[in-house]
């Protein structure tokens, strides 16, 4: 078992960011509880995602961009593909995006949000968790910053206007044909900075610790399971580590049970270079080239057949 122990993000900013640090300096994850996000909303958004998943095939497929790389909107089950793995997870999701000004330079990178128009409170209430989470997240991002040795501030100009997605994923009961190997989610790292996951009460999710281990990840009803993802992992030269994690497939009763989740991706702005940051570079150490968060994000997207 992991001790991956809840930590109050209404604790002072100092206290906070040092356990959140040893959590993630052991895991690569931490749980969250009080982080502010209002229990109604996320209630509400578990609502109205399980409203999208239960329409009939053919109304979800009118949702999926051809040649959009799943950014957006709808992407049907059997899609994605794990980096290295060789079976299709075993899920269907929904991106949202941030919605830009018309105009908006970075508008070029970010593709404009879709909405089911079979749901007519979809819009409004996945803006609001969206911008639930980025509040959220700036406060974890502060507390990181602090664990850096840097100016709490730092990684408020990095994310504003970034390329955060939040996928809303359903898991559907596991069917007598499962392809050999395959499972709900393979092992992955998060491609992006960190990753803000509510909804994960169902078991299932799993990283793999340390002594190479897969231990469960088990967050209590509307907290929060936060991981590095491989963006701060090569910005802080693997000082902070993207665990690997997977969504396992339940036996018995479960199985024949769907699993909900609503992970955030917090990206960086597209434009944003990620080069390792000099105090997390010990003397003889060569850390990788830097790369702008835009041109990482579509390498990695092309490995996992997205893009
Ligand atoms: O569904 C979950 O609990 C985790 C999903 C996940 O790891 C992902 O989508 O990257
Ligand atoms: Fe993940």
């Amino acid at each position: 078992m992991s001790d991956l122990a809840s930590i109050s993000l209404s604790r002072p900013l100092e206290d906070f960011s040092s356990e959140l640090g040893r959590s993630f300096e052991e895991y690569g994850f931490a749980i969250i509880r009080d982080h502010g996000i209002p229990q109604v909303l996320i209630d509400r958004a578990e609502a109205l995602a399980k409203v999208f998943f239960a329409l009939p095939d053919a109304a979800k497929n009118a949702y999926a961009i051809e040649g959009g790389g799943g950014a957006r909107g709808y992407t049907p089950f059997g899609k994605e593909i794990a980096k290295d793995a060789t079976v299709h997870d075993l899920k269907e999701f929904w991106h949202v995006g941030r919605s830009l000004p018309e105009g908006h330079p970075l508008a070029e990178m970010m593709a404009p949000n879709i909405w089911p128009t079979e749901i007519p409170e979809f819009k409004a209430v996945f803006e609001e968790l969206y911008s639930q989470f980025e509040k959220t997240g700036d406060r974890i991002l502060r507390a990181i910053a602090l664990h850096l040795d840097l100016e709490e501030d730092y990684f408020v100009s990095t994310v504003e206007d970034g390329n955060s997605v939040m996928r809303l994923l359903h898991y559907p009961p596991l069917s007598e044909d499962v392809p050999e190997g395959a499972i709900r989610a393979a092992a992955h790292g998060d491609i992006n900075t960190i990753t803000l996951l509510l909804g994960a009460e169902e078991a299932g999710l799993e990283l793999l610790n340390k002594q190479g281990e897969w231990v469960p990840v088990s967050p209590p009803k509307g907290a929060l399971a936060v991981n590095v993802g491989d963006m701060l992992e090569r910005l802080t030269n693997n000082r902070l580590r993207s665990t690997t994690h997977r969504v396992v497939n339940p036996g018995g009763e479960a199985s024949r049970r769907s699993r909900y989740s609503m992970p955030f991706f917090l990206h960086f702005r597209p434009d944003f270079v990620i080069e390792a940051l000099p105090n997390c570079v010990e003397d003889g150490e060569t850390p990788a080239a830097p790369i702008t968060a835009h041109d990482f994000l579509q390498q990695r997207l092309r490995e996992i057949g997205l893009a």
